[in-house]
């Protein structure tokens, strides 16, 4: 079996709906997201996939959808008023929580074709979720 991994550095705001705790509130964070990636044969490079693949399509599309941005439930009651100020969103329709979006990425890098097992979103530097297959 190999395995290839990549870390994706990205900023994101959220706040969990249901929550009774600090968290109820909007704010940030400088998550990682850590993608692994198996399979049992190699191309004709040595290759399971190009780290550059990887970039170009899951990378990238954390970059163009989830940085710099804020990630709420469609139920959040905040949104018509951040959506009237022009804010950046990515709307999901579940709490935005760690596991959620971790799940979110999983999903994402499937429906890329990539061969992804796990993703794990680091919210800070001592919490992650992880979600697998
Ligand atoms: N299982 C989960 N638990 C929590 C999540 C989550 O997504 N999944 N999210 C949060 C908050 O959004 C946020 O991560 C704050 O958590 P906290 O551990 O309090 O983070 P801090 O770094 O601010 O912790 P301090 O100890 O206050 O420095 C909460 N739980």
């Amino acid at each position: 079996m190999y395995r290839v991994t990549q870390e994706i550095e990205f900023c994101y705001g959220h706040r969990l709906l249901n929550y009774d705790g600090k968290c109820r509130h909007l704010h940030g964070h400088n998550g990682k997201a850590v993608l692994v990636l198996e399979g049992l044969e190699l191309d004709d490079r040595g290759m399971l996939i190009d780290f550059t693949d990887v970039k170009k399509k899951i990378r990238c599309w954390i970059e163009d959808n989830l940085d710099h941005r804020m990630i709420l439930c469609e139920s959040d009651p905040v949104l018509p008023t951040l959506r009237e100020m022009g804010e950046a969103l990515y709307i999901i329709d579940s709490n935005p929580t760690a596991e959620n979006i971790a799940r979110l990425i999983f999903e994402e890098a499937q429906r890329k074709g990539l061969p992804v097992v796990e993703v794990k979103l680091w919210e800070t530097s001592h919490s992650c979720a992880t979600y697998s297959a």
